[in-house]
């Protein structure tokens, strides 16, 4: 329940580190239809929660795989707080795509935009060019982005689509070779052929009173980069493909 450095907690909060439960009776979302895999993952208070994060909770995520391979996720997070007390989180799904080669990617639905620049103290910068693709190291949050974003990948002739709800920003990192060299679990020459962009809630924080409920709902498709922006059906697209 945060994104990077963007709160109070340690860095990505501690939802990451924590150990969920499945629920095994879990409630019907209208969202997903009967021919889709899932499974709801719960996560609430422990005694092993920081102690800067004095709040009950509940965060559901629902991991659901449609037929042809594309990936919803979709969090609940809702304040159990019996003492009256609001709390405020920041929220990102952290998505590490595997790439032929980074120089050769391109972002569409970023472009203009303005974002928080993680590497510059978060200033705000609006994004210069018509055209979003890497030569060195990015940590951005954009900010107030369309609900599609595509991720191409020119050499393997494919697209990943981003779509989002409830989530107004999108994150994008990518460590380059320096940076690379001091993760520990990544090689030094991994850092070409990934690239993290998720869907997230850093910008305007979101506040929840006991009893209120938020949702963020995620879907990641692969396409034949053959299909353009415009024209996108995963589903079709993944059966010629
Ligand atoms: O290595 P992690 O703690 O998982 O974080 C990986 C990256 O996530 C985000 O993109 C942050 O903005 C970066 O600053 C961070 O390096």
């Amino acid at each position: 329940m945060q994104f990077g450095m963007h709160g109070s907690l340690e860095q990505h909060g501690f939802a990451r580190n924590t150990v969920w439960t499945i629920d095994k009776d879990p409630p019907p979302f209208p969202t997903v239809s009967s021919n889709k895999a899932f499974i709801d993952l719960m996560l609430k208070p422990s005694e092993d929660d920081p102690k800067s994060w004095p709040h009950r909770f509940e965060f559901r995520i629902r991991i659901a795989l449609g037929p042809g391979g594309d990936l919803m996720l979709t969090s609940r997070i809702r304040n159990t707080n019996t003492d009256g007390k609001p709390f405020t989180f920041t929220f990102a799904y952290n998505n590490y795509f595997y790439l032929t080669d980074i120089s050769e990617v391109r972002i569409e639905g970023l472009e203009t935009l303005d974002y928080l620049d993680n590497l510059k103290d978060r200033d705000r910068v609006t994004e210069q060019g018509d055209a979003i693709t890497f030569e060195s190291e990015v940590d951005k949050v954009y900010l107030k982005t369309p609900t599609k974003i595509a991720i191409l990948d020119h050499e393997r002739k494919r697209t990943y689509v981003l779509r989002k709800d409830g989530l107004p920003d999108a994150v994008v990192w990518n460590p380059w070779d320096k940076r690379a060299k001091a993760i520990v679990d990544l090689g030094d020459e991994e850092y070409k052929h990934m690239l993290m962009v998720g869907a997230a809630c850093v910008e305007k924080p979101i506040t929840l009173k006991p009893g209120e409920e938020w949702k963020g709902r995620q879907e990641l498709s692969a396409v034949p980069s053959s299909y353009c922006s415009g024209q996108l059906d995963p589903h079709k697209a993944l059966r010629l493909g």
